[in-house]
């Protein structure tokens, strides 16, 4: 069975589990995994030191892509308003599509990989839950992070960022045509992975 070039594009909403699946999804196929969120997140900690956006995202290197420094919420709320900007997204998408398309299959997720970074993707799937789940999820996570904030805060974070991803002229949050959507308000970790994983066991399946 064949993974070269085999591309999984997961998309979502802030705090849907799209990071945790991707995760999951890379290590049990042996599949690298590129969280585009910390492309956006890097060149927002870099407008928050006071640097022009699109300077920023031209100078981006691999470097920057601290994943748990970036995981604040003042980050994550800078890195949406960064991302609304065309020249930024034009910036980074090279690098991303140098990602997917390395040999032995990736994962990346975000919130337009299947829409406008990989169209082509084998597999395209699209994670969501409500709201308040998701916000209670974060939450947790914060505050096991030492991280001060409240519930309200979170929710309110949440939503901002949801509301301006999906609000944007230029690949805004939404699921391709042919995504799976995956609903994982109900669902467990482990539920949330075994989806994801059988829906990429049948699409190799099918295409071997
Ligand atoms: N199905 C699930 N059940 C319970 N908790 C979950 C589930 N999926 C993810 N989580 C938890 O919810 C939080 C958010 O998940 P994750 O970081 O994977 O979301 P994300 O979509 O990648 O977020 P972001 O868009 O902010 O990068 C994490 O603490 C994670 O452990
Ligand atoms: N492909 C992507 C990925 C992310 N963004 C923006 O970055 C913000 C942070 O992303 P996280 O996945 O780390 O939460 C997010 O709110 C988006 O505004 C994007 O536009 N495209």
């Amino acid at each position: 069975m064949t993974t070269r070039g085999f591309t999984v594009a997961i998309d979502g909403p802030a705090a849907s589990g799209k990071g945790t699946i991707s995760r999951a999804v890379a290590a049990r196929f042996g599949f690298a995994h590129l969280d585009t969120g910390l492309l956006y997140r890097a060149v927002g900690a870099k407008v928050l030191e006071g640097m022009d956006p699109v300077a920023a995202a031209r100078a981006l290197r691999p470097g920057d892509l601290d994943g748990d420094a970036l995981r604040t919420p003042a980050i994550a709320q800078e890195a949406s308003k960064v991302a609304a900007l065309p020249e930024v997204r034009a910036a980074l998408k090279d690098f991303q599509r140098s990602f997917a398309a390395r040999s032995g299959g990736a994962v990346l997720d975000g919130r337009d990989i299947g829409t406008v970074i990989c169209p082509d993707a084998q597999v395209k799937l699209f994670v969501i839950a409500d709201a308040v789940v998701r916000a209670r999820r974060r939450f947790a996570e914060l505050s096991e992070k030492g991280i001060e904030t409240t519930f309200e805060e979170v929710l309110a974070d949440v939503q901002a960022r949801d509301a301006r991803d999906m609000g944007r002229a230029d690949a805004p949050l939404r699921p391709a045509v042919d995504a799976v959507t995956l609903d994982t308000s109900d669902m467990d970790i482990e539920d949330a992975v075994a989806a994801a994983v059988a829906l990429i066991e049948a699409k190799r399946t099918a295409l071997n």
